[in-house]
């Protein structure tokens, strides 16, 4: 059995973290593990308040999943202070695993802010590092390239300054642009496009966690990154043309989407 570990925070609503992270691993196949590193109480609507999960039960977490069981992948999602940046990467150089996606979650959908302002530079400095794949969406790749993106040029300036600083590879995700949902790949030497047609939809709630972690997923059942991310993106497409109408705000994206019943597949549950 193929395996990944998300280390994450919780979404109450099930739509984000690691409750997102879980069910796109079941629905690749790999056996999926998790480490908590906060609770959020949140739905569809808002992040209505947020418990950090302390730093020695967040290490034992990482180490008793290492110590013993064979991880294929890692993902990496919400870290809330620098405090568990700094743990969370401490404890992944002493167990290496071979592949770290990693999802710079920094702001909700509704504006609260799941990585302290000051912990960006200890993520910078601390896990970009060891990420075999870093993910961020428009607004994260401008606080972390520290310039402004509009448009498609603009993406090709930022993933050449964040692979600068010491990921392997960036995947800048375009959906917050205007226009189609394109993703610009970058390795340090060539560039690619993944793209994909934007679907006209308020259900977006943990697409960004979805694609990390089928990333994550594709990385375990043993894919070249390439592979990895061109899989990633027809199954965050498809999950987002039939994603679900739950809650009152942005529902989320429908991990489910190839399940033959028909009902399960419009979205309609
Ligand atoms: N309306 C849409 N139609 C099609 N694809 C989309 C749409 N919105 C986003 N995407 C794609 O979904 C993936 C996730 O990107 P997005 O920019 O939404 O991440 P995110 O902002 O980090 O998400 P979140 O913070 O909600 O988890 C990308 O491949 C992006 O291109
Ligand atoms: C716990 C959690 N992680 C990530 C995101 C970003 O979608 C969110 N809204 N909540």
């Amino acid at each position: 059995m193929r395996t990944a570990l998300t280390i994450a925070g919780s979404d109450s609503g099930g739509g984000a973290g690691i409750q997102a992270d879980l069910k796109t691993f079941s629905a690749h196949h790999v056996f999926g593990m998790s480490v908590i590193t906060a609770i959020t109480a949140q739905n569809t609507v808002e992040v209505r308040s947020v418990q950090n999960i302390d730093l020695t039960i967040i290490r034992d977490q990482i180490a008793a999943v290492f110590e013993d069981i064979e991880v294929h992948a890692v993902k990496i999602g919400m870290l809330s202070t620098p405090e568990i940046v700094e743990t969370v990467a401490l404890n992944l150089e002493r167990y290496q695993p071979s592949h770290i996606v990693l999802d710079p979650v920094m702001i909700s959908k509704g504006g609260h802010h799941l990585l302290e302002e000051n912990a960006v530079q200890k993520l910078i400095s601390d896990l970009i590092p060891l990420a075999t794949i870093i993910t961020p969406n428009i607004p994260e790749a401008e606080v972390l390239a520290s310039m402004e993106i509009h448009n498609e040029e603009d993406m090709y300036e930022a993933s050449k300054i964040i692979h600068n600083k010491g990921a392997s590879s960036v995947l800048l995700k375009g959906g917050h642009l205007e226009g189609d949902a394109n993703d610009l790949y970058f390795d340090g030497k060539d560039f690619s496009w993944f793209k994909g047609k934007r679907i006209p939809t308020k259900n977006v709630h943990g697409t960004g966690c979805t694609l990390s972690s089928a990333i994550a997923a594709n990385l375990a059942n043993e894919q070249n990154v390439i592979d990895a991310i061109a899989n990633a993106k027809e199954y965050i497409t498809n999950a987002i043309k039939f994603s679900l109408n739950i809650g009152h705000g942005h529902g989320p994206a429908n991990h489910f989407y190839n399940l033959t019943s028909t009902e399960h597949a419009k979205g309609s549950l």
